[in-house]
């Protein structure tokens, strides 16, 4: 009895790893032609894995569809998948938290991140994780590398707007949230709930 319970755990054990892998791999061919906006041109699936890896490494996730959901969260933004196909491959769940992870990039781009203030504190728990930690890659990118054509001037607005993003999602996960102050009380930047 003892070794039937182990070899069904470890069935969903190895289940779990495969679909963690796969959906890595989805990933790496949606953004294969994407590239951050570093001088390096660093690949941009380094960001999705990073802000997974955020999420299980300092976060303490392990949301099988949260962590996917982190891998995909730029997919349907950024390349040419669909919800649909998300849903096909991965699943009601983790299609419905890309969708809460999706700005829509055919609104003006002062409205679309005026929409990531105002719609931050109504996400769902499991969305606000990932914004947290995507929030959290970004800045600690913006500290590593200066985009290019970014001013310094605008590296700050992108600190002080991120800064009212994640005053709506407070309250979610303390080591997250920790990391975050930190990268603001460095920046002089205060967090602001609007
Ligand atoms: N810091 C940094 N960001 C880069 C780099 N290359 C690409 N990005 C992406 O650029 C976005 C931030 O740049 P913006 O000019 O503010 O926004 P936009 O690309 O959506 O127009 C982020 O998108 P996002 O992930 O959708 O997040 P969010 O800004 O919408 O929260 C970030 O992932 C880079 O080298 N450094
Ligand atoms: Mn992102």
């Amino acid at each position: 009895m003892a070794e039937r319970n182990s070899n069904t755990q470890d069935e969903a054990y190895a289940k779990i790893v495969k679909e963690i892998v796969r959906c890595t791999n989805f990933a790496a061919i949606k953004h294969k032609d994407q590239r951050r906006k570093d001088k390096q041109k660093t690949p941009y699936v380094n960001h999705v894995i990073g802000v997974a890896h955020i999420l299980v490494s300092e976060g303490g996730i392990s949301d099988v569809s949260v962590i996917q959901a982190a891998l995909l969260h730029d997919t349907v933004e950024d390349t040419d998948t669909s919800f649909y196909e998300l849903q096909a491959e991965f699943g009601e769940d983790v299609a419905t938290l890309v969708k809460e992870l999706t700005d829509d990039k055919s609104l003006p781009k002062a409205e679309r991140k005026a929409l990531q203030i105002a719609h931050a504190q109504h996400a769902s728990y499991r969305a606000k994780l990932v914004k947290l930690a995507d929030k959290l890659y970004n800045l600690r990118d913006l500290r590593r590398a200066t985009p290019e054509g970014w001013t310094e001037e605008r590296v700050q607005e992108y600190f002080e707007w991120a800064a009212q993003v994640v005053a709506g999602l407070k309250g979610t996960n303390p080591a997250l949230e920790e990391a975050l102050d930190q990268l603001f009380r460095e920046r002089g930047v205060e967090m602001i709930a609007s």
